[in-house]
């Protein structure tokens, strides 16, 4: 039995903790859950919602559901099991659910139209199978800091949660099931140190040093901006004595042991992956998954855009081996994505290891130091990011041959953890724990906290906010343990990319050559597709990267009419409209558009021109606006749109959810309402709601 808080007797019933977490967030968060909750002596238990079963839901007063959502508004892949699940029961059939007292914690992006969308729907869901709320539901906006939502939700759970579990009378039930999240938690106190004059003129620099290797002269470590670390705004921490809402760290769940192996360090991704220890390298047999993915390799990487294009956009062409035949995943259809498990680049990975002691320079080559990971109390306790990958065979050099999870400190840094990732303020708040030098402490403390929200949001590193230049900035903390690190840092999470949407200009897919072997592994959609009735007419709405489904579904219609031409089968219309800058050096599929516009297969096509004057026309292209996909909808597309959805069809639209996903929906439900005569916003907003219902507004945002 876990140790408990003085005083405190040991709460016999246990508290459920269920996740559903694509890039891991709502996992940490449930995991901290789950280690407050033991050290507060709950019999508590944490599992991904897919392993529900696990978690004897009929025997727990108290659940507690933290879930993110991806796509638009579905629920993580480790948590689609489990909604499929709760679809299943029907009539009499309510399950554990009558019996069952939860509380909800959704994370979400306001950025993204469907909010919250699955942590809503699993409440509705099983509220409607009878279960009973305890506590308040809180829905974190990662647009605006999940932690504004997430801490005072924790801190007045806690209360609440030991009334329900202990079970004091229907009373004390009744009190608890009206209950809010409490007040902000109480100051903590830091100490009043040092002056931080380094830190008041508002920038911290600070660069990456590595001792050198006593025998040999190594090369120098690749150069990467570790470090540069600006704080607009940052006040004279001196003057400040108590800091509030500092997050709780995360106690760490996985042992590390070093062993006396070591591996060999290789830039290439193909040689790389042919001798790494783990089930990444060796291609598993279907069904392939992020953390068992299959390996293709690249035939081609193919740029689609001109060299002085603002963004550069890849066409990538991969080849995948003769047996993913044999997973179904791989059947896909047009609007189907796939995943590409980008490591982090391979200098950046190496700088971090060499920091964090795990890169050591042979004479022949830099060799880093293999490690075992265990949970604290079995696999159940590694992070899904860990135990979702099967256990291998101890490398040479070890003792004995059990099996484990085997890593080199170098593949935890290109693999496993993503320091490219925006650092959680617990990790800031763990660094200030690590750090000896009371200023950098401080510093660390404050952007943690609930004051420093406003400087944390706005550090960056040229520009961008990554895990990693928060580490040099505390040179005090000479190394900072790998559990804390496992604890602390995003699982790097693969990125997904439409099965033909090109491959977006990161810094991995732009270093590939031919030839090269990646992990890639299937990620259907579950919705965005083309109707099955060739004859309902399409609205395809998509910038940049984000026509690359659409093109595919214009393609699939293409195909399909050519096969069905002597039939004299009707094909319902195809409206494009299209985004981009300019249309001499970033028109994404420009002349095929043209070429099945001639075929008859597309209907017009209408393009959004955000960068340049577009006086003139251009053969082929229906509409050229000055603006975005939403000035044209609202402009020279109008009718076209408004047209197909009256004749019973689809709006497709595709693209990142900030900069068009909202706009697009804006401007649909205002040509929509006026056409229909609405008489209010809201009502006209509402007639696309109806459309999202019914499965006539599909969305692929990112
Ligand atoms: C591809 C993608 C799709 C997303 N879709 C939604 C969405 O539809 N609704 C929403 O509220 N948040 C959406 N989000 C935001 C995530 O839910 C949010 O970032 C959350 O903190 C992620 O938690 P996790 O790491 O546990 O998965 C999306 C994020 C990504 C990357």
């Amino acid at each position: 039995m876990a140790p408990t808080t003085a005083g405190t007797p040991p709460l016999a019933p246990h508290l459920a903790i269920l996740y559903g977490s694509q890039t891991g967030n709502a996992e940490s968060i449930a995991r901290g859950l789950h280690d407050t909750a033991v050290a507060r002596g709950f019999n508590s238990s944490v599992h991904c919602l897919n392993d529900h079963a696990a978690a004897h839901l009929d025997q727990v007063p108290a659940v507690l559901f933290i879930t993110s959502s991806t796509g638009d508004g579905e629920p993580p892949d480790n948590a689609n099991l489990f909604f499929r699940a709760l679809r299943k029961l029907k009539g009499g059939d309510k399950g554990p659910w009558p019996q069952t007292r939860y509380a909800l914690l959704g994370l979400g992006d306001t950025n993204y139209s469907n909010f919250c969308g699955a942590a809503k729907r699993l409440e509705k869901r099983v509220s409607e199978l009878g279960a009973t709320r305890f506590y308040a539901s809180a829905f974190a906006d990662d647009a605006t800091g999940l932690e504004e939502t997430i801490d005072p939700w924790v801190e007045g759970l806690w209360p609440v949660l030991e009334t329900v579990c202990a079970r004091k009378g229907a009373a004390a039930d009744a009190a608890s099931a009206a209950a809010e999240p409490a007040a902000a938690p109480a100051a903590k106190s830091i100490a009043n140190k040092p002056a931080i004059d380094t830190l008041v003129n508002q920038t911290a620099s600070l660069a990456l040093t590595t001792p050198a290797p006593a025998l040999y002269s190594p090369p120098a470590l690749p150069t990467h901006t570790i470090g540069h670390l600006t704080i607009p705004g940052l006040p004279d921490l001196s003057t400040i004595t108590s800091l509030t809402g500092l997050p709780a760290v995360t106690v760490p769940t996985v042992v590390v042991t070093r062993t006396t192996a070591t591996k060999p360090i290789l830039p290439t991704i193909t040689d790389y992956h042919a001798q790494w220890h783990s089930q990444i390298t060796r291609t598993p047999l279907p069904p392939y998954t992020s953390s068992r993915p299959a390996s293709a390799t690249v035939r081609s990487v193919t740029p689609l855009t001109t060299p002085d294009a603002v963004k550069s956009v890849l066409a990538l062409d991969l080849d995948l081996p003769t047996d993913t035949a044999a997973d179904p995943g791989w059947a896909w259809t047009p609007g189907d994505a796939f995943g590409i498990c980008a490591p982090v680049p391979y200098d950046l990975a190496l700088a971090t290891a060499a920091r964090l002691g795990g890169a050591e320079w042979t004479g022949d080559g830099w060799v880093s130091p293999v490690v075992r990971l265990d949970g604290t109390n079995g696999d159940a306790d590694l992070p899904q990011s860990l135990r979702d990958r099967d256990a291998v065979v101890a490398p040479k050099g070890v003792e004995g041959s059990a099996k484990g999870h085997f890593y080199s400190i170098f593949d935890l840094c290109r693999f496993v953890l993503d320091v490219t990732a925006t650092p959680k303020k617990a990790l800031l708040r763990a660094l200030g724990d690590l750090a000896t030098d009371e200023t950098e402490k401080k510093l660390m403390y404050y952007l943690s906290s609930r004051a420093g929200t406003k400087a944390y949001r706005g550090m960056s590193d040229n520009g961008r906010r990554r895990c990693f230049m928060s580490w040099p900035t505390v040179p005090s903390v000479t190394s900072v343990p790998l559990d804390v690190l496992l604890a602390h840092v995003t699982p790097s999470a693969p990125r997904l990319f439409s099965h033909s949407r090109m491959g977006v200009a990161s810094e991995f897919v732009r270093a590939l050559s031919v030839g090269d072997v990646i992990p890639v592994y299937p990620a259907p959609s579950a919705r965005f597709h083309l109707p099955a009735d060739g004859s309902v007419p399409v609205v395809l709405v998509g910038a940049g990267t984000g026509m690359a489904p659409l093109i595919a579904f214009v393609r699939h219609r293409h195909a399909q009419r050519e096969m069905a031409s002597a039939r004299g089968v009707q094909f319902g219309s195809i409206t494009v409209v299209q985004g981009l800058r300019d249309p001499m050096k970033d028109w994404l599929f420009g002349s095929e558009l043209l070429e099945m516009s001639k075929a008859g297969t597309v209907t017009a096509v209408h393009l959004a021109v955000s960068r340049v004057d577009v006086a003139q026309g251009l053969d082929g292209v229906a509409s050229m606006t000055r603006g975005y996909v939403q000035d044209a909808i609202r402009s020279t597309a109008r009718d076209a749109v408004v047209g197909a959805i009256e004749k019973g069809g689809r709006v497709y639209v595709c693209g990142d959810a900030k900069g068009m996903g909202r706009g697009v929906m804006d401007a649909v439900a205002e040509v929509l309402g006026a056409a229909r005569g609405a008489a209010s916003k809201l009502e006209a907003v509402e007639m696309v709601a109806t459309l999202v219902k019914e499965g006539r507004y599909l969305q692929d945002l990112w």
